[in-house]
């Protein structure tokens, strides 16, 4: 037989997928914890043995391959289990975001057609709310609170007496025969444009596992401390990771500065993740404190500004910056740190780890192209294109939606709709979400830039900018800023200090010309500012407010800070601001 013609068998292949990590982590790391939730501490024996029972009651419960099942919930063992027990069914993992409204979880089990949703104690009544809108609805299991020996009242289904009624021998995990089967349906988080259901393939998550694993450098036994939300792209796919690696899963019901600090210095914590908002909530300065051992933390899903960068490496975190997108199963490049760089100043260093990186080891190449004629710009580090990504890590395409999903790929890329910079050296930065350019003049001009800027003011806690319509330029930017100190602007900073800052920093036409300050800035739940609520006030405060009337700008700023204080009247504020 020649090379070429030796065929697979059961003993050479296997189909790819992150189940087989927890089947192993169980023999490997039988006796080590795998999850610790308050006083609560599970081994992987007792984990692996709960997601065979969670996998076995969903079959006798009916459930089918591709069925869509459904979890609300905030980062507690169920949510980790379901990770596994789903998939183990051969059903399709849908998480879902915790801070959604009721219409927004509607619309998702409503479009995922989930047959059972799993939630929360704590969250029952904003799911009874959501379900109350649907004709046809899913099964509910309640998952009560294990932590506390105080039994939720009696609901029909619940996640323990489920787990414990389960018959593993009779229902045995189904194999996966095809490593291109969904694993998980994720929903976008709408920072630009309505949620999308992002399918993912086994293959694809067990790709992305292993190479997130690989570049971040996770050792054996890590404890990984879960402040980001497991709904979000599956936890960057550690939820799978931490039971290849045998971690120890350190789950937080609310990641406030003061759990997440006690939980590092309980647990040793050695690796966690989040956006860059994260980086101020623990630098809040009541609760910051300066680490006795380095925390290595990935973050991504916005720009972290070089500035920020700087301040939570001072407290002892080692940062690895990353760019993901949830239709590229979380993280697809990664700022990858060269050892020549280590003998820069901190500030260099702080500006070429803002940068977003190489490819992640799974995807067969990266490229900024321009998005038109699909050619790569220069390596130059300034000519602008689109982002593109193709390898198996990619999604299967967006479920029951054909148009975006043929609109995602062109010419075998996936187009991120992110705008991007190739630098000499192969490292991407981003410049800005597509729509998120300001065109000023006919220059593009990189909010994201502009951020950059405002950030390195001593001043500025948050910094967003967008496009702000201007009769002669076509666009301005106008930048919306949180102060360290609102509350009493001890520092008496107003609007023409930021500009003639930035007039030190920036190109003339990239300096605001309008600066609005704020309480915080609107974020999704997953902590990316809303830009398209900022754009809006822009374009009403120039239609409706062109002298600059203080008054007006004193309601428009009371209406967005009380969208923040008060987001489940979300829906109210931003009429309100739309009647301004
Ligand atoms: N390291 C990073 N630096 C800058 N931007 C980032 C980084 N990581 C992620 N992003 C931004 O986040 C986007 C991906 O976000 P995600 O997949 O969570 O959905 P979303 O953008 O919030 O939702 P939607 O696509 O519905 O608007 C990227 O396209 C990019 O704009």
């Amino acid at each position: 037989m020649d090379a070429y013609s030796l065929p697979k068998n059961d003993a050479n292949f296997a189909e790819l997928t992150p189940l087989t990590f927890i089947h192993r982590a169980a023999l490997a790391y039988g006796n080590h914890a795998s999850v610790v939730y308050e006083n609560i501490t599970f081994t992987w024996k007792q984990t692996y043995e709960r997601c065979l029972r969670l996998a076995a009651w969903l079959q006798s419960f009916g459930i089918r391959k591709n069925d869509v099942v459904s979890i609300l919930a905030p980062n507690v063992p169920a949510l980790y289990e379901s990770h596994f027990g789903v998939p183990m069914a051969g059903a399709v993992l849908n998480t879902i975001n915790t801070r959604l409204d009721a219409a927004a979880i509607a619309g998702i089990l409503r479009h995922s057609g989930a047959k059972i949703l799993f939630v929360d104690h704590q969250l029952l009544s904003l799911a009874t709310d959501a379900l109350s809108t649907l004709t046809s609805r899913p099964e509910v299991v309640l998952i009560d609170d294990i932590s506390s020996t105080k039994r939720c009242a009696s609901f029909g289904l619940q996640y323990e007496q489920v787990l414990a009624s389960a018959n593993p021998v009779a229902y045995p995990p189904v194999p996966v025969t095809n490593e291109w089967d969904a694993i998980a349906l994720n929903y976008t988080s709408g920072t630009t444009s309505e949620p999308k259901g992002v399918v993912y393939s086994h293959r694809g998550a067990y790709l992305s596992t292993m190479t997130l694993l690989l570049q971040w450098g996770v050792g054996l036994q890590p404890v990984y401390l879960w402040s980001l939300p497991m709904f979000h792209c599956n936890g960057w796919t550690f939820t799978w990771g931490m039971a290849a690696r045998g971690g120890t899963n350190v789950c937080l019901r609310s990641p406030s500065a003061r759990n997440m600090y006690q939980a590092i210095s309980r647990h040793g914590v050695t690796h966690m993740c989040g956006a860059p908002v994260l980086f101020n909530t623990l630098l809040d300065p009541t609760e910051c404190r300066q680490l006795t051992r380095p925390v290595h933390m990935l973050t991504g899903g916005a720009p972290p500004p070089a500035a920020l960068l700087e301040s939570i490496e001072s407290v002892g975190f080692r940062i690895t910056h990353a760019y993901g997108i949830t239709e590229a199963t979380g993280p697809a490049l990664v700022c990858e740190w060269q050892q020549a760089w280590n003998r820069l100043p901190a500030a260099e260093k702080a500006r070429l780890k803002a940068r977003q990186g190489v490819g992640a080891l799974t995807l067969a190449d990266i490229d900024v192209k321009d998005k038109e004629t699909m050619i790569s710009v220069p390596r130059d580090g300034v000519t602008q294109g689109e982002i593109c990504l193709r390898g198996s890590s990619i999604m299967k395409g967006y479920f029951k939606n054909k148009k975006d999903t043929d609109a995602a790929f062109k010419n075998g890329w996936f187009l991120t709709g992110d705008v991007g910079v190739m630098h000499p050296d192969g490292y991407i930065e981003i410049k800005d979400r597509s729509k998120d350019v300001i065109i000023s003049g006919g220059e593009n001009i990189s909010s994201v830039e502009v951020e950059a800027a405002l950030y390195r003011h001593p001043m500025v806690l948050e910094a967003a900018v967008v496009a702000m319509p201007h009769p002669h330029w076509g666009e301005t930017p106008c930048a919306f800023i949180v102060l360290k100190e609102y509350a009493s602007n001890e520092a008496g900073i107003e609007e023409g200090d930021i500009i003639s800052y930035c007039r030190d920093k920036l190109s003339h036409y990239m300096v605001p010309r309008k600066v609005v300050f704020l309480e915080e800035l609107p974020k999704t739940s997953t902590g990316k500012i809303q830009k398209f609520i900022l754009r809006d006030v822009a374009k009403r405060m120039q239609k409706n407010n062109p002298k600059g009337d203080a008054n007006y700008s004193r309601r428009v700023v009371r209406e967005i800070n009380d969208i923040n204080r008060h987001p489940e009247a979300r829906v109210e504020h931003v009429m309100a601001l739309s009647r301004l």
